[in-house]
């Protein structure tokens, strides 16, 4: 089912600093708590690596099968962050969760064609049509990401609608669980009013902390955020203003004291 919904969306212009009036964006949304029927492994063991990085899984000489997936794109849209992070970290695994089912498709061939017209690329990245809202335990393991990313989310912006967010208080728990100490969660958007609410729900939350404008600056998946993905360069070109939000899972002593900061970005 697809939701509707529009936002009067006045941003200023970086030249002038004057008002700039749009009139209202529509933004076609679909239903995260509706039933949907799609595949879903019943557990992370039972994910198939040889099925989504077959180059890296089937044959004996490359296989790896200690090798996990570190990164997730929840709600990836057209793959851009995906089609980009791939040869910047060239030798982790990362999959993109879409739960549209054309949209999926679109980015699986995307990535098959990158694959044919690039031999020896874009094997470690991968998609699947899923419900991030429901599924994210039956295919990621405690501590098994290093970086989530959230670009864009659709903002349900009507307050009944708000439990469709993808970052929530309880969903934090979940990624928190999934996220190895140390490990990232990227959020962005261009909606004022979301990008206050996902600061809240991380800073409010006992098991994140936000990264040091240091670290900002040092991290290059950061300065991707904006122009990796297919909204991200909607929003540039309408010369709209974004919100982040960038915080650590913190990491834990076996005797329960927090752990110096160790996890920094790798590639
Ligand atoms: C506004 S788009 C942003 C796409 C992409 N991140 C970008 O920046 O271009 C939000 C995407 O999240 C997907 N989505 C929404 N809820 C989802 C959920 N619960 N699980 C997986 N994907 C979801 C939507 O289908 C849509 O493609």
């Amino acid at each position: 089912m697809l939701e509707h919904e529009s936002t009067p969306n006045t941003t200023h212009s970086k030249t002038t600093g004057l008002p700039r009036k749009r009139f209202y964006r529509a933004r076609a949304h679909s239903n995260p708590l509706s039933d949907s029927h799609f595949p879903v492994p019943i557990s992370p063991s039972q994910f198939d690596y040889t099925l989504h990085y077959p180059q890296l899984f089937q044959s004996s000489d490359q296989s790896d099968g200690s090798k996990k997936i570190e990164f997730a794109d929840i709600g990836c849209g057209f793959g851009g962050l995906l089609i980009s992070l791939s040869t910047l970290f060239p030798n982790t695994l990362m999959i993109g969760m879409e739960l549209r089912d054309k949209v999926t498709e679109y980015v699986k061939e995307r990535i098959l064609a990158l694959r044919t017209s690039n031999p020896g690329q874009y094997n470690n990245v991968s998609v699947v049509r899923t419900n991030s809202m429901k599924y994210i335990p039956n295919y990621f393991e405690k501590g098994q990401l290093t970086k989530m990313f959230f670009l864009f989310p659709d903002p349900h912006f009507k307050e009944k609608n708000h439990r469709r967010r993808v970052i929530s208080p309880h969903l934090l728990d979940e990624y928190a669980y999934v996220l190895r100490g140390g490990g990232i969660i990227y959020t962005i958007t261009d909606v004022e009013e979301l990008g206050v609410w996902m600061n809240s729900c991380l800073e409010n939350h006992p098991l994140f902390e936000a990264l040091s404008e240091d670290e900002l600056e040092a991290d290059p998946v950061v300065k991707l955020l904006n122009t990796a993905t297919e909204e991200g360069q909607k929003v540039a070109r309408n010369d709209g203003q974004t919100f982040r939000a960038i915080y650590r899972r913190i990491a834990f002593e076996s005797n329960g004291k927090v752990k110096a900061r160790t996890f920094c970005a790798r590639f």
